[in-house]
C-alpha cells in the first residue's frame, strides 16, 4: 500500500478529521488530565507514521508546490528529514492529510486562526506579519493581549487565508523562531468558546477515543509488562479490536486464555472476600445481583458485551471497547450518553493486587456494579454532559473529583469507612491500604478536592472520605452545576442526542413534554389513593 492511500485510511479508521480534538478548538497539547503528562494518542501517532512516509515521498516529486523557490525547498526537505519531524503535531498530520486529498485540495484556500506567543512583543509581529506575506496569506483578523504571565510578552491571535501547503510552510516557519513561543493552529470555525464542538450524538463517540500513552507497557519502564514480550503482543492485539470498533458493532468476544481467567480468578475471590466488609451496599447489591445471572463467577472473565446488556436492562448504560487509558475529557463525553468505555486486556499476571491502568477487570469489577445501580447511573450521565466542551481548566477539576470519588471514593455507612471507588474495589491491594491507618483521610469537599494534586501509578497517599454514598452525589451534583461553562445542554432521550438549551421554542416544547409527564405521574398518585387500589 502506498503511504497515500495508507493515511488516507487511517483517516477514514480513525476520523481523527472530527475528534474531539485539534480542529474542533481542542488543540492537543492541553486535552490535559494533568499538565506534565503526553497527550500523543496512538492514532495520531500511527497516522504521523504514515504522514511522514508520505511526506517524504512527496519531497522527492518535483511537481510538488511549483510556486515555492529552490532555497526554500531545499530547507523544507531538510525540515522534513531531520528530527523535528518526529515531533510533527496533530494539527500538522491533519493538515497534510487534507493537502493529501488531491491537486484541488492542495491549492484550496484554507481559513485558519493562529494562536502565537510574542516573546519579543510588537518586534515578533512584524516577522509573523512578514512570513504570513512570504507564503501568500493575508491576514484576516489580528488581536493581541499581553500575556498573563510575563506583561513584556504578548499572545496573538491571527485569523489567516492561505492555501493548505503554504499554512503548513508558514506553521513550520513560525515554530523555527525563537521570538515565538506556543504556535497553535485552531479550526477557524471553532474558536468560539461559546460554541465549541462537542459530541452530539453516541456514534459520534467514535472520535472520542484519545489515548493517554503514558502507562503503555512498551513505554513505562515501571509498567509490570514491560519486560514481557509475549504480554505487550497479547495487549496490542486487545487494543486493535477497540480501535477498529465502530458504533453500532456488537462488541468483539475475546477469548481469553488460562493465565488471564486465572488472574481475574485470583482478583475476584480476593474481592469477593473483602466485599461485605469494606465495600458499600449499592456495590454488594447489584454483585449479588451479577453472581445470580452467572455474569460474575471465579471461573471466568465476563465478555464486555454481556455486561453491556445486563447494564441496559438495569439503567440503560451500555459499554463500548477502549484501547487503553483514555483522555479525562474523551472518558466523560462518553458517560453524558450512558455509555462507558471498557478495556478488554487483562493486567499482567504478577501484580493482580494493583495495576497502572485500567484494565478489563478494573473496568468490570470496579465500575460496572455501580454503573447498575439507577441514581449513580443518572449521577454519571450528569458529570458526562457537564464534560461537553467544557474548558481545559474545568475538565481538569472534573476529571480531578472524578478521580477522588468514582475512582478512589470512600463513604461513610452507619458510622463505618467503606469504598466505592472501582479502583480501590478492582485492586484489593489499593483497598487494603486505604483502609488502613497508612494514608490520609480527608472529608469530601467537591471544591477543594478538585484542585488536589494525584498520581496513577501507585496507591493514593490521601482519600476523601463522604459523610454517605449520597452525600457525594448531592455535593458532587451540586458543584457541577456550578460550574461556569456559557451553556446548558440536555440529553434528549427520543432522539439519542445532546441538545444545548438555547432557544425558547426548545425550552416551551420541553416544558410541556415535562408537563404531561408530571400529570401521569399525579394521575398514578391519585389512583393510588383511590379505595378501590386497597
Ligand atoms: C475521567 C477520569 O480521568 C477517569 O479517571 C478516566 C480516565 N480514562 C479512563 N480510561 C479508561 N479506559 N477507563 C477508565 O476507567 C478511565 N477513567
Ligand atoms: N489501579 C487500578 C487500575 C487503574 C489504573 C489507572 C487508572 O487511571 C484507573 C484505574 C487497579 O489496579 O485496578
Ligand atoms: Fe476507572
Amino acid at each position: 500500500m502506498t503511504a497515500v492511500a495508507a493515511a488516507q485510511k487511517n483517516r477514514e479508521m480513525f476520523a481523527i478529521k472530527k475528534s474531539y480534538s485539534i480542529e474542533n478548538g481542542y488543540p492537543a497539547r492541553r486535552r490535559s488530565l494533568v499538565d506534565d503528562a503526553r497527550f500523543e494518542t496512538l492514532v495520531v501517532e500511527q497516522t504521523k507514521q504514515s504522514v511522514l512516509d508520505e511526506a517524504r515521498l512527496r519531497s522527492n516529486d518535483s511537481s510538488v508546490d511549483p510556486e515555492i523557490d529552490a532555497d526554500e525547498k531545499q530547507s523544507q526537505k531538510v525540515s522534513e528529514n531531520s528530527e523535528n519531524d518526529a515531533g510533527l503535531t496533530e494539527e500538522e498530520v491533519v493538515l497534510s492529510n487534507a493537502i493529501a486529498e488531491g491537486p484541488e485540495a492542495e491549492k484550496a484556500l484554507q481559513r485558519a486562526a493562529l494562536i502565537l506567543r510574542l516573546r519579543e512583543g510588537m518586534n515578533s509581529l512584524s516577522r509573523v506579519l512578514k512570513s504570513i506575506e512570504k507564503y501568500q496569506g493575508s491576514v484576516c483578523h489580528l488581536e493581541t493581549r499581553p500575556n498573563q504571565n510575563d506583561n513584556n510578552q504578548l499572545d496573538a491571535l491571527i485569523k489567516v487565508e492561505m492555501t493548505r501547503v503554504s499554512l503548513l510552510q508558514l506553521i513550520r516557519s513560525l515554530r523555527q523562531s525563537s521570538s515565538l513561543g506556543h504556535v497553535t493552529l485552531i479550526g477557524e470555525d471553532n474558536i468560539s468558546a461559546k460554541n465549541p464542538w462537542f459530541p452530539r450524538h453516541a456514534s459520534e463517540l467514535d472520535n472520542c477515543n484519545h489515548l493517554m500513552t503514558k502507562y503503555e507497557p512498551d513505554l513505562d519502564m515501571n509498567h509490570p509488562g514491560f519486560a514481557d514480550k509475549e504480554y505487550r503482543a497479547r495487549r496490542k492485539d486487545i487494543a486493535e479490536i477497540a480501535f477498529a470498533y465502530k458504533y453500532g458493532d456488537a462488541i468483539p468476544h475475546i477469548e481469553y486464555c488460562e493465565t488471564e481467567n486465572k488472574t481475574w480468578g485470583s482478583v475476584f475471590n480476593t474481592v469477593l472476600e473483602l466485599m461485605p466488609k469494606h465495600a458499600c451496599s449499592e456495590y454488594c447489591r447489584v454483585f449479588k445481583l451479577l453472581q445470580e445471572e452467572g455474569i460474575f463467577t471465579a471461573e471466568r472473565i465476563p465478555q464486555l458485551e454481556e455486561m453491556s446488556n445486563f447494564l441496559k436492562r438495569h439503567t440503560g448504560f451500555s459499554l463500548r471497547p477502549a484501547a487503553g487509558l483514555l483522555t479525562a475529557r474523551d472518558f466523560l463525553a462518553s458517560l453524558a450518553f450512558r455509555i462507558s468505555q471498557g478495556t478488554q486486556y487483562v493486567r499482567h499476571k504478577n501484580t493482580p493486587y494493583h495495576t497502572p491502568e485500567p484494565d478489563c477487570i478494573h473496568e468490570l469489577l470496579g465500575h460496572m456494579p455501580l454503573l447498575a445501580d439507577p441514581s449513580f447511573a443518572q449521577f454519571s450521565q450528569e458529570i458526562g454532559l457537564a464534560s461537553l466542551g467544557a474548558s481545559d481548566a474545568e475538565i481538569e477539576k472534573l476529571s480531578t473529583v472524578y478521580w477522588f470519588t468514582v475512582e478512589f471514593g470512600l463513604c461513610k455507612e452507619s458510622g463505618v469507612v467503606k469504598a466505592y471507588g472501582a479502583g480501590l474495589l478492582s485492586a484489593y491491594g489499593e483497598l487494603l491500604h486505604a483502609l488502613s491507618d497508612k494514608p490520609e483521610l480527608r472529608p469530601f469537599e467537591p471544591a477543594v478536592t478538585a484542585v488536589q494534586p494525584y498520581q496513577d501509578q501507585e496507591y493514593q497517599p490521601i482519600y476523601y472520605v463522604a459523610e454517605s454514598f449520597d452525600d457525594m452525589k448531592d455535593k458532587f451534583r451540586r458543584w457541577v452545576s456550578a460550574m461556569s461553562r456559557p451553556f446548558e445542554v440536555r440529553f434528549n432521550p427520543h432522539t439519542g442526542r445532546v441538545e444545548v438549551l438555547d432557544s425558547v421554542e426548545k425550552l416551551e416544547s420541553l416544558v410541556q413534554q415535562l408537563n404531561t409527564e408530571v400529570l401521569h405521574l399525579s394521575n398514578a398518585i391519585n389512583k393510588m389513593k383511590l379505595p378501590s387500589y386497597q
